[in-house]
């Protein structure tokens, strides 16, 4: 079954179009890594998918039904953690509260299968032993998982990740890389994930769309990442790189300076 499908989807903030005319059909199990300049509507495509925007025309499928309809099947890692960090939350609360929202109901005592629960996927990041650690007192990268763990809570058939990678550094990248590896190796998660700085992800990539407000191209990574498609978005400097079987894409884009990622 497909995923995600879009048909000549315009997305729009008080009539303002945002993204336009996009078609694109993801496969369940897929995952999609969505590349795309600074306000390209990535975002804005990924709050769309969410059912957290309602403002479109065209067609977009989740698993078969709208996107308000599909809710319970979709985990959303956000951009920044949303987080109130003045409360002094354990990891273990972070990922129950995934388990708990889901429920549609507040408790003041966790649940024990949600306790339960969510230490298994705490387990399944990589942070066992982190359970009564202070969300707050954790690294970004650790931060980082402690989100993935409380979106895998509710067992997601499709999760949508915006940039994960960013305002990591190198080494929490790599962390936070190899449990998306590890997620889409063990899970039959389809994931969409926006991303400025593709490099550390590419090996992930069943398919790439490029965005700029319009779709410059979806596909296969590597009918995707040519040259002439890169450059006309990112410009003459742009370019397709590949080293040792791996395709590197140096865009120049001006965030992945901001963020030190993998831009020349
Ligand atoms: N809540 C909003 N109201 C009005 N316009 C918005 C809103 N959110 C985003 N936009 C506009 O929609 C366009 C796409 O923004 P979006 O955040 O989706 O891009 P993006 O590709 O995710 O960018 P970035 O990489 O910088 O995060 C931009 O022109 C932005 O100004």
């Amino acid at each position: 079954m497909a995923a995600v499908i879009a048909e000549n989807l315009t997305i729009t903030y008080e009539g303002k179009p945002a993204v336009e005319g996009v078609d694109f059909l993801l496969e369940e199990g897929e995952t999609l890594l969505l590349l795309g300049p600074n306000g390209a509507g990535k975002t804005t495509l990924l709050k769309t998918i969410a059912c957290f925007h309602r403002e479109y025309s065209g067609e977009l499928r989740v698993f078969d039904r709208p996107p308000c309809d599909a809710r319970e099947l979709i985990g959303y890692v956000p951009q920044s953690s949303n987080l109130n960090e003045k409360v002094p939350l354990t990891a273990l609360e972070v990922v129950a509260m995934g388990g708990i929202y889901r429920r549609g109901f507040a408790h003041f005592k966790m649940p024990r299968e949600v306790v339960e629960k969510a230490a298994e996927v705490l387990g399944f990041v990589g942070l066992s032993g982190f359970e009564s650690r202070l969300f707050r007192e954790l690294s970004g990268g650790q931060k980082q998982r402690v989100l993935l763990a409380r979106a895998l809570i509710s067992d997601p058939k499709l999760l949508l990740l915006d940039e994960p990678l960013s305002a990591l550094d190198p080494s929490a990248r790599v962390e936070v890389a190899n449990v998306l590896e590890r997620i889409k190796g063990e899970r039959n998660i389809t994931m969409i994930i926006t991303t400025h700085d593709i490099n550390p992800l590419i090996e992930l990539g069943d398919r790439v769309m490029l965005l700029n407000r319009r779709l410059v191209a979806f596909g296969r990574p590597e009918e995707v990442l040519r040259d002439s498609i890169i450059k006309s978005v990112y410009g003459p400097l742009a370019r397709v790189v590949p080293v040792e079987g791996r395709l590197f894409c140096i865009t120049g884009d001006a965030h992945l300076h901001e963020h030190g990622g993998g831009g020349l």
